[in-house]
């Protein structure tokens, strides 16, 4: 039922990390693509690609609401929005162009923060 202190303080410094890592991303001059989910109406072909969508403000809701048991799986759900990016857009299109450039800073912020 209880935490013990250390593995209790061991998560909130994930969290407080999470928390961090996340308004970094929102507030990325690149992130515009990716602040909500996709309009799956007016964006052909979105709903057969991409089987699972994911957007920053989702995963904010999730954060918000205690939905990731682990650091992995908020990583998971950033990549999520990465690599549906790539799957649909062309790289040097103006939206794949910002997906790789918040990849290559999210990579370089989680580690600076987490390892
Ligand atoms: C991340 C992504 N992948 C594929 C398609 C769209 C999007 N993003 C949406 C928000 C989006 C981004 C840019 C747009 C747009 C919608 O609709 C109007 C034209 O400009």
């Amino acid at each position: 039922k209880h935490d013990s202190p250390v593995s209790c303080a061991k998560k909130a410094k994930t969290v407080k990390a999470q928390q961090i890592l996340l308004a970094e991303l929102e507030a990325h001059p690149a992130a515009w693509p990716f602040l909500s989910p996709v309009n799956q109406k007016s964006v052909p072909g979105y709903r057969k690609v991409i089987k699972k969508p994911m957007d920053f403000s989702t995963i904010r809701e999730k954060l918000t609401n205690n939905q990731y048991l682990s650091l992995e799986s908020f990583i998971m759900d950033v990549n999520l929005v990465f690599d549906n990016c790539e799957k649909f857009n062309e790289d040097h299109s103006e939206i794949g162009q910002a997906g790789h450039s918040m990849r290559r800073y999210f990579d370089k912020r989680w580690t600076e923060l987490l390892k």
